[in-house]
């Protein structure tokens, strides 16, 4: 029978916030089916429950309860941080079966150091690199797949990340680039509307009127790119008159450097990437 997201079983390991992100997508779809969804963490309980609540999905404390929950899934998800893949992955390791997909959205963590720490090689996985917008259905997320998943099992991961927003299917050497453009993106524009609102109320503004023209300023600005199909740097030059505010700005922005610094945060991001995953990679040589 072909694996749908109706009929998948789905346990995440690590009900935090990209765990939530997801669920509330796969939740908010008619043929989502919160009856297969299986929550666990390690310890805060209340956090189970309230996902209960929000999204009627069920979960799991005691030990065999939980490891039955990984047994009988078709799609287990991690999504606990890097500082706890090793123990996390070492415990699935002994429960996990072939013919189960395993989806991780653990930023820097490559398919082979996953492989290892199981101690299963060719276990079909997915590794994804989601953004916190996939909570409102606008996330972006990449996904690459090792050769042993199944057309049926990338189908059904690639809907589940699709039920979040965009999916961009890579090769796994791109997902680092991945997490500095779109993983870790949504924090460079928080951080651009944090100034542009400071510099609204330096200059006069009320804190909520600052706030509200920045939020609509960036909204209308990505839309303008998504829907007139144009480069954003022609948009920007029909925003800048000759000798106008325009001008002047970019050009206090050019001598901050703002342009190098933004495309050296993403590639910074993506070097972070690898030296998370390093860094998992040494801590299970070591154990
Ligand atoms: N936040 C973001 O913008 C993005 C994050 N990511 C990746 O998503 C992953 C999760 O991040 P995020 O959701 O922000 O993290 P959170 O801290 O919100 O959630 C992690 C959860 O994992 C649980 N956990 C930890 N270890 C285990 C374990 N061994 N078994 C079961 N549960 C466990 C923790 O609960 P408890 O301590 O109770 O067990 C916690 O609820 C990270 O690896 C990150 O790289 C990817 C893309 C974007
Ligand atoms: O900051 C981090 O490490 C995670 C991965 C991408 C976004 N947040």
């Amino acid at each position: 029978m072909s694996l749908t997201l109706s009929n998948a079983a789905f346990t995440f390991v690590g009900a935090g916030s990209m765990a939530e992100a997801i669920v509330r997508g796969l939740t908010s779809q008619k043929e989502g089916n919160p009856s297969r969804i299986t929550m666990l963490n390690r310890q805060d309980v209340s956090r189970l429950r309230a996902l209960q609540q929000s999204y009627g999905v069920s979960y799991a404390v005691e030990t065999s309860d939980k490891n039955q929950a990984i047994i009988d899934a078709d799609v287990v998800i991690v999504a606990f941080k890097p500082k706890d893949a090793v123990e996390g992955l070492k415990a699935l390791g002994p429960l996990l079966q072939r013919s189960q997909l395993l989806v991780s959205v653990i930023a820097g963590l490559s398919t082979s150091t996953i492989e290892d720490i199981l101690g299963a090689a060719g276990q079909p996985i997915a590794r994804t690199m989601p953004n916190t917008s996939s909570s409102i259905g606008l996330g972006a997320t990449g996904i690459s797949f090792t050769p042993s998943v199944t057309a049926n099992q990338q189908k059904l991961a690639i809907d589940m990340f699709a039920s979040t927003g965009i999916v961009s299917v890579v090769d796994e050497a791109k997902l680092d680039i991945v997490t500095g453009v779109s993983g870790s993106g949504p924090a460079y524009i928080y951080y651009m509307m944090e100034a542009m609102i400071e510099g609204g109320i330096r200059g006069g503004l009320t804190p909520e009127a600052a706030k509200q023209l920045t939020v609509q300023t960036v909204l209308g600005a990505a839309k303008m790119v998504e829907l007139t199909g144009e480069d954003p740097a022609d948009l920007r030059r029909k925003v800048t008159s000759p000798n106008g505010t325009t001008q002047a700005a970019l050009e206090m922005l050019d001598r901050h450097d703002f342009s190098t610094g933004v495309t050296k945060a993403v590639l910074r991001s993506a070097e972070r990437a690898g030296e998370l995953g390093q860094a998992i990679s040494a801590q299970a040589a070591n154990r």
